[in-house]
């Protein structure tokens, strides 16, 4: 049977639901989540995002296909300019600066993912890149269809943050999470059994880093 994406999230169930369905997001969505904790998370993952628009560069320089380079572009493109916007203009409303943002001290948590999945498209190939990616790419997109599944969830003006659910829904970024999932299914139904076991490795490691980010958000840890 050919290996496809769906595998590495069925060998790593517990800590894929874990982050999907983790204590900030459940908060997140029912509007229950303590501003100071949003704004903690959000000037982290500004800077999470500037790391991880080197890592879709870092694919762009290890792309073979015109189709590949393309692909690493829109990633490296939705992060500039749909996410790192919605970032700067929801801390210009608490009265954080970009100025303040660019000095921020980076926390343990945001330097342990972003510097594990460089340094893993560092070494390996585009397919440890990607499979590095992935939970960042795909999860967030299932974060907000779950989010939508849940009768807890509240959305409009009275949810703050359902500016970031919107974002997530979005059809830019549902399309980039299915575009994500056919690709690696492209490439996983050729690996070999150890290969896979690798990639595994790779893919369990960056959810992990995933629900350090929420928890890092949820104790405003540094
Ligand atoms: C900790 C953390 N994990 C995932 C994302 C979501 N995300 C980051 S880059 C990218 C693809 C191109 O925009 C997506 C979906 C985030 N913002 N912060």
């Amino acid at each position: 049977m050919p290996y496809r994406f769906e595998d590495l999230k069925k060998n790593c169930q517990t800590e894929w639901r874990a982050y999907i369905e983790h204590s900030f997001v459940q908060q997140l969505g029912d509007a229950s989540l303590a501003p100071e904790a949003f704004q903690h998370y959000l000037k982290q993952d500004y800077l999470f995002l500037i790391q991880f628009a080197r890592a879709f560069a870092l694919a762009a320089y290890k792309s073979p296909t015109l189709s590949d380079l393309r692909q690493a572009k829109e990633g490296l493109q939705a992060i500039m300019d749909v996410e790192l916007d919605l970032h700067i203009s929801y801390c210009k409303e608490w009265g954080i600066s970009e100025e303040e943002l660019a000095n921020l001290p980076e926390a343990r948590a945001t330097l342990a993912y972003t510097r594990y999945v460089l340094d893993t498209g560092n070494r390996g190939d585009l397919l440890d890149l990607h499979v590095a990616l992935s939970p960042c790419m795909v999860g967030y997109g299932e974060i907000a269809n779950w989010l939508n599944s849940r009768r807890e969830t509240v959305r409009g003006k009275n949810n703050p943050y359902d500016a970031w659910i919107a974002m997530y829904e979005s059809d830019e970024f549902q399309d980039a999470m299915r575009a994500e999932i056919l690709w690696l299914d492209e490439r996983l139904a050729d690996v070999s059994p150890s290969r896979f076991d690798q990639l595994n490795r790779i893919f369990s490691d960056a959810t992990r880093l995933e629900i350090d980010f929420w928890e890092m958000g949820l104790k405003q840890s540094d």
